[in-house]
């Protein structure tokens, strides 16, 4: 039997980020005890777990397809791709903006009706195109809500294309307050963007908070005709109230990168396939940052960008290495530590990181440990209470 790291991709995923899995793994669809698995927007929420499962990677941002507490209960880091397709998003949201604005998108499908009429079409044009007459976004009021990798450049460009706007974000990254264009009116109470803007652009994870926050008591406090672009996950807006809202004039447009059978029904709502992050280069981005994440992973423990463990890394030179997932609870770390010398093993280097109600914690031993030794250690530590999960990489 091959002792190859089975990584099992859930969605079509680019090559460029499945071949940098070399010597040492197995790319396989089928597997049924695959190591990792690598992930779009497969929806886990219905998967049973195959014992083997190490770890999982979203080649993208949103991680509402993956259960999370199952895989923190499980001791299963989920890594996400941050930013990795954000110019991509960006893009097709300044796209659908001016596009919305122009009735580009309402005029091209009428263009299409013109077919059969032969000769006739160029005046049909002349005298049709005045159902489609639209407002340039220059000098209107953009609002984005959620200042991430995405949200941010939304901002930035807009105001490059002469746009006022108004940003809310009230966990924005340090990262990303570096980033943002000092002309971004930053506000702290949703209800001033809402009462001010022209066109809104969400661009915040979906979680239990974010839910429906574009309801019938928000569309209530916005200007009449808003246009409202949502490239971030269908469940933030309320489908009912949003379609009354485009009925009585209060939301002059929805452009939704997630079309559903309410959706499409929706006068005056805009349904994209979900091609926000569906460029090449964002595909290759994801698939490459995942893979390296997994890898890293795999290969020496360290985790970088996951969603549910915190950041932790050793530099690896090779000393055996021991890692435990555990609940954050006090004298964790002076436990594993008297586990390790009560084995007799002595620790080279160490790092503990928390997450929330979790944490993490590398040990690098000297020392060549035998197979007997190392099943002892780990035997001692799995029986810590509040221990999760231990790996043993060598
Ligand atoms: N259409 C697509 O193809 C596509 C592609 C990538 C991402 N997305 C979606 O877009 C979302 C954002 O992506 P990103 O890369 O910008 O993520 P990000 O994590 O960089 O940014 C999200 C921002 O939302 C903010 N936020 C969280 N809760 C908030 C709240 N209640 N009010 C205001 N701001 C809040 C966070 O502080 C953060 O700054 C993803 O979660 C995903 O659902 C869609
Ligand atoms: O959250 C994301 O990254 C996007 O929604 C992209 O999803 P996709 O990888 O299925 O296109």
């Amino acid at each position: 039997m091959s002792n190859k790291t089975i990584i099992k991709p859930l969605n079509a995923i680019s090559d460029k980020g499945l071949n940098l899995f070399k010597e040492g793994y197995t790319i396989d669809e089928q597997a049924e005890q695959p190591d990792a698995v690598i992930l779009r927007s497969y929806n886990m929420h219905d998967m049973t777990f195959p014992a083997s499962l190490k770890a999982i990677g979203r080649a993208g941002a949103g991680v509402n397809n993956i259960p999370l507490d199952v895989c923190t209960e499980k001791g299963i880091p989920v890594f996400n791709t941050p930013g990795a397709n954000a110019n991509a998003v960006k893009e097709l949201v300044i796209t659908s903006l001016i596009a919305a604005s122009r009735q580009m998108f309402d005029g091209v499908a009428w263009a299409k009706t013109l077919i059969g009429q032969g000769d006739d079409i160029p005046k049909l044009v002349e005298t049709g195109k005045k159902q489609f007459v639209g407002k340039e976004i220059q000098g209107k009021t953009l609002g984005v809500i959620g200042l991430g990798a995405i949200g941010a450049r939304v901002a930035n460009d807009a105001l490059e294309l002469g746009m006022d706007v108004i940003g809310y974000d009230p966990f924005i990254s340090v990262d990303m307050a570096w980033k943002l264009s000092r002309s971004v009116k930053r506000v702290h109470n949703i209800d001033e963007l809402f009462k001010e803007v022209d066109y809104i652009s969400i661009h915040v994870p979906l979680i239990p908070e974010t839910k429906g926050l574009l309801n019938k008591e928000a569309f209530g406090k916005m200007k009449d005709n808003v246009y409202i672009l949502n490239f971030s996950r269908g469940e933030l807006v309320n489908d009912d109230d949003i379609a009354m809202a485009l009925e009585d004039g209060t939301v002059g447009k929805y452009i939704t990168d997630f079309p559903n059978k309410k959706t499409l029904e929706m006068t005056n709502a805009i349904s994209i396939p979900h091609l926000g992050a569906s460029s090449e280069e964002s595909e290759e981005n994801c698939a490459m940052m995942a893979a390296e994440e997994l890898m890293e992973y795999l290969e020496t423990g360290n985790v970088r960008n996951s969603v549910n463990f915190p950041d932790a890394s050793l530099p690896y030179q090779g000393h055996p290495r021991v890692t435990a997932f555990h609940q954050n609870v006090p004298k964790m770390v002076s436990k594993i530590t008297a586990e390790v010398s009560d084995a007799n093993l002595n620790i080279v280097d160490m790092t503990n990181r928390s997450y929330k109600d979790h944490a993490y914690t590398i040990i690098d031993l000297e020392g060549d440990i035998s197979e007997t030794d190392f099943n002892a250690l780990v035997g001692r530590l799995d029986a810590i209470e509040g221990m999760i999960t231990t790996r043993v990489i060598k």
